[in-house]
């Protein structure tokens, strides 16, 4: 494969992401963001992700125990906590990587619980992935062209093409449009014809994340987004998070670096073997005796 823009579109760039379609019109870059089911929205009071006592087992560990929170709309809630804690357990359930033992999970107000990652992508909770050995051997741009498909998320597919008769090609061309205008929201489409495993790490990060917008989600789940990004990076990246958020998109955020997290997320949620011990603003989190307390004694 080898896209360029230019090969086929002669329409005016823009940085909408997504096609017009009857049901939705989509911007990225400071438009209101609508819903593909607007029905889930209308009630404010539903968080777009709900845990509720939820439990992981692995043989004699419990990876996550009896955890409960909510993900509210728009926002960045961090999820953080020692090695160990339960974090990423908590997000292979959430994603349908691991089958929770029990609790439950909601996307709005939709059982999401126990769902496969395909099926869970599909409603719209998605992760971002690391960029496989296999994708490193393809462009960026084919690694975008290929990013709803990996993601198993048919959600795309069905936002693009509100009927069956389109032709595959007109499809093609809808989606390659989305992914340059989510390349240049990310300021990497000057790397669109760069092979994936030739991207700096930082640059890496930014294409899995962009990876995962174009997939559709109305959740995503960033575990360590920022790991290796040098500061510049960091500081776009989160720019672009936090400008998605406006557009109705929420965040939930694993991250080791604590100063990242008490500074831009405003709700952070602690666990600590496997369980919820803090749930707050970020200046009270900072002065909870039992986040100080499990933090000093653990190795972080
Ligand atoms: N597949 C597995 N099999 C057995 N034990 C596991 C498995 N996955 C996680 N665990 C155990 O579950 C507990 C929680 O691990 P988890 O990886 O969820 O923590 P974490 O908070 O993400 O840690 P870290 O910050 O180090 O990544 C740990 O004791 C871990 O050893």
């Amino acid at each position: 494969m080898n896209y360029s823009r230019d090969d086929s579109e002669t329409e005016p760039m823009s940085t909408d992401i997504r096609s017009h379609t009857e049901e939705s019109t989509v911007t990225l870059d400071g438009g209101v963001r609508m819903s593909q089911d607007e029905s889930r929205t209308e009630d404010t009071t539903v968080p777009p992700l709900r845990i509720q006592n939820l439990v992981k087992h692995f043989g004699g560990v419990t990876a996550v125990d009896e955890a409960s929170f909510d993900v509210e709309e728009r926002s960045l809630t961090g999820l953080i906590g020692p090695n160990g804690a339960g974090k990423s357990t908590t997000f292979d359930c959430i994603t349908g990587v691991h089958r929770p033992d029990s609790g439950s999970i909601y996307l709005y107000d939709e059982d999401i619980t126990g769902l496969r990652p395909y099926a869970t992508a599909d409603r719209g909770v998605v992760r971002t992935f690391q960029i496989t050995r296999e994708l490193k051997e393809m462009t960026v741009l084919e690694n975008m062209m290929l990013a709803p498909k990996n993601q198993q998320g048919e959600r795309l597919w069905r936002t693009i093409l509100p009927g069956s008769r389109r032709k595959v090609s007109e499809q093609e061309r809808e989606l390659r449009e989305q992914a340059w205008d989510t390349l240049e929201l990310f300021e990497i489409d000057h790397l669109a014809e760069e092979y994936a495993g030739n991207l700096s790490g930082g640059q890496r990060k930014l294409l899995e994340m962009a990876r995962a917008l174009l997939t559709d989600p109305d959740v995503l789940l960033l575990d360590e987004p920022f790991a290796g990004v040098n500061p510049v990076l960091e500081e776009k990246l989160l720019e672009r998070i936090h400008n998605l958020r406006g557009q109705g998109y929420t965040f939930l955020l694993v991250e080791h670096d604590m100063d990242l997290i008490m500074n831009n997320c405003e709700r952070v949620i602690v666990m600590h073997q496997g369980r919820v011990i803090a749930d707050d603003a970020p200046e009270v989190i900072l002065e909870d005796e039992q986040v100080i307390e499990a933090y000093l004694g653990a190795n972080v």
